[in-house]
């Protein structure tokens, strides 16, 4: 085989609350993720030598996103085309760990906001590690690529799919998931009865480094626990009742873009309007599909241009 082409999801965080502060710098959390139908295009191919070219692009063109998000710093749409790439390390890092110095190409088609807090960086990184375990003959569940996932980033696991199960490592992404640890330590979670979600981005992103330094760990930490039991009776009401996301204080103290987008999907009468990890995307529960796509109509006449909805991921994976 010499190229191997998959589509990455974006990942809402519909709970994530900070449990403390740990001597490494990061943070022990707990975060229930649902895998959106948000993707972007990742083609990985085989070189006859051992360099690895990463060429990332936008769809639509990075023009049509400056024309939608006017006032954006432009240094948001520029994706590192190279070794600052996470697919280049995460191509890197594998072949490092396998003892192969096989050289790929790697083309990234992108669609998912940068900087969202939508994990795409961490996305393409763990379609990467399976396209090149596929490519050098690593089987899925070979635990190599959880563990150097797991080192790329701390979401890269969830879109591994690496949630534990009596026969292994199933190599497909999570379809939902609690996350606790730094986000690496996973335990599956069942969807039934959501609704379609709206996803806006102002015009600003948020860097997860920044967002993190500027939170607090709560006293008496919220739990998930509640959101999981509405997620399990498939009640969609009840769980918007239950998003949450400790990290959006500090998102909104770094933009004032929050507030009004949050304000903006409020007003249209969307549920459990809630940030999305770091930031900056905002999103909430529609009542239908046609409710979802009136809203994105609207939340883009009120300027906020890169509006859409998506839904969990649908069983079974069409990402392998
Ligand atoms: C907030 C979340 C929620 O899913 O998503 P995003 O908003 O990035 O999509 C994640 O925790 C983001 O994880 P990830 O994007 O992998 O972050 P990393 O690159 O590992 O870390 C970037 C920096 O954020 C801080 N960090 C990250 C994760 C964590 N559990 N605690 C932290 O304090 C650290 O300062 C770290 O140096
Ligand atoms: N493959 C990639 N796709 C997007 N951004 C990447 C990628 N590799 C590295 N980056 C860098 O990581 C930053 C954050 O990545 P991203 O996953 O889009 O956001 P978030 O962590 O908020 O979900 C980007 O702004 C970019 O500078």
């Amino acid at each position: 085989m010499q190229a191997v082409t998959t589509y990455s999801p974006a990942k809402l965080n519909l709970f994530l609350e900070l449990h403390a502060r740990r001597d490494d710098g990061y943070h022990e959390l707990e975060t229930v993720m649902v895998a959106v139908n948000r993707y972007d295009r990742v083609e990985v191919r085989r070189r006859e030598d051992s360099k690895i070219r990463v060429v990332a692009r936008w769809a639509p063109s990075m023009a049509v996103w400056q024309q939608r998000l006017p006032g954006l710093d432009a240094s948001v749409l520029q994706i590192p085309q190279g070794a600052g790439n996470l697919a280049y390390q995460a191509a890197d890092r594998l072949r490092e760990a396998i003892g192969s110095d096989c050289g790929f190409d790697i083309q990234l088609e992108k669609t998912i906001p940068a900087g969202a807090g939508m994990g795409g960086a961490s996305s393409n990184a763990a379609s990467v590690l399976r396209a090149v375990a596929r490519l050098c003959d690593v089987p899925l569940h070979d635990p190599l690529l959880w563990s150097v996932g797991a080192q790329l980033g701390s979401d890269v696991p969830f879109f591994l799919g690496a949630t534990r199960t009596p026969a292994g490592l199933p190599a497909s992404p999570s379809r939902a998931a609690l996350a606790t640890g730094r986000g690496e330590q996973l335990r599956a979670i069942e969807l039934s009865g959501m609704n379609p979600f709206v996803v806006a981005f102002p015009p600003q992103s948020l860097s997860t480094a920044a967002v993190y330094a500027a939170c607090q760990v709560p006293p008496e930490p919220q739990a998930s626990e509640p959101l999981r039991a509405a997620m399990a009776a498939g009640d969609a009401g009840l769980m918007t009742q239950h998003f949450f996301n400790r990290l959006a204080a500090p998102a909104r103290q770094l933009s004032p873009w929050i507030d009004r987008l949050l304000a903006a999907m409020r007003a249209l009468d969307l549920n459990g309007c809630q940030l999305t990890g770091s930031g900056s995307a905002c999103f909430a529960m529609a009542r239908s599909k046609r409710h979802a796509i009136r809203s994105v109509s609207r939340l883009a006449a009120r300027g906020f241009q890169v509006s859409f909805f998506v839904s969990p991921l649908p069983l079974p994976s069409p990402l392998q």
